[in-house]
């Protein structure tokens, strides 16, 4: 058996028709959604993301812009530059790429957007609403992407035993959040494992949906997965191959040469859940620049 393979790639492409189409309704309006990207420092990945966003934003027909501070900007700059786009209403979504630079605390920034800005859904008010079930915050754009790559591929979550490995705020925890709410795409029995579990292939043998977000390379293995399961990687590793320029390729969290004999459905690293997140931003911010319509229409 060879599992099929969830084109992440494929998906994100229709979802980001889709997001352009409601950017034309909202030209009519005379709204274009307006997404920031505050990049602190000059590390080469973050770099790399943070185009591809920009790029993403400009073909769906919104205003992307990117603010390029320098790896010295204090918390303090930060928090300004934070508040200057807060009450911009040509910025609709503001995302402060992370990592940042160790002097500034993410959790303070993160706290300093406004709610109904935060397009990466990491304020403690959009995650919250997450887990009450209320739909008018918004969702982490990872385990969000991962949720339409399960319902857009057939995959039926209700009833079904949902392992995460990982526990991260920004795709372990809202993903069980996802998985657990009654509703498409949820309804799942959800198990979160993590570096202190015992016995992890124990909890992993019994997945019939696993994902897999812990951040090492290649860790889930064939044998620590059900047959038929369905298999969702998040993980963005590097690991080194001579055959490529960089001397290094893109890696996720399952080793997918066993796994894809084992799995019924799986996502390749790159191609699978990456796409989807960025599509999924795009989302969340034309949905930030609708409900600013909705305001004013009161
Ligand atoms: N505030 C904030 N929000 C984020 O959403 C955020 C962040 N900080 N910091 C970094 C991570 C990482 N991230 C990715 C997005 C797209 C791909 C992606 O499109 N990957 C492609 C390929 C990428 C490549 O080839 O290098 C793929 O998997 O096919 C990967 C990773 C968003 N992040």
């Amino acid at each position: 058996m060879r599992a099929e393979l969830i084109d992440g790639k494929a998906i994100a492409e229709t979802i980001r028709h889709e997001v352009a189409a409601d950017v034309t309704r909202l030209a009519a309006h005379g709204i274009i959604p307006g997404l920031t990207v505050v990049l602190v420092g000059d590390d080469a990945a973050s770099a790399t993301y943070v185009g591809a966003k920009e790029k993403a934003s400009k073909a769906a027909g919104m205003q992307g812009e990117t603010l390029r501070l320098p790896a010295s900007t204090t918390q303090a700059e930060l928090l300004t530059v934070v508040e200057r786009l807060n009450v911009d209403p040509s910025v609709h979504g503001i995302l402060v790429q992370m990592p940042l630079p160790s002097h500034i605390d993410p959790d303070t920034v993160i706290r300093h957007i406004l709610p109904e800005k935060d397009v990466d859904g990491f304020h403690p008010v959009n995650v919250g609403k997450l887990l009450i079930g209320h739909t008018d915050g918004f969702v982490s754009c990872t385990p969000a992407g991962v949720i339409e790559l399960l319902v857009r591929s057939g995959v039926d979550t209700r009833g079904a035993e949902a392992v995460i490995v990982g526990r991260s705020n920004i795709v372990g925890k809202p993903m069980a959040a996802l998985l657990v709410q009654g509703r498409a795409g949820g309804d799942a029995t959800v198990t979160i494992c993590h570096s202190r579990t015992k016995d992890l292939a124990f909890h992993t043998r019994r997945a019939d949906i696993l994902i897999a977000a812990i951040g090492r390379a290649e860790m889930i293995t064939g044998d620590m997965i059900k047959p038929g399961a369905v298999v969702i990687d998040v993980g963005m590793n590097t690991k080194p191959d001579a055959t490529k320029a960089k001397g290094t390729r893109l890696c996720g969290d399952v080793h997918f040469e066993s796994a894809v004999h084992v799995a019924s459905k799986i996502t390749p690293v790159p191609g699978g859940v990456g796409p989807m997140t960025i599509a999924m931003l795009l989302r969340n911010t034309v949905r930030a620049a609708e409900r600013t319509l909705a305001v004013a229409a009161r």
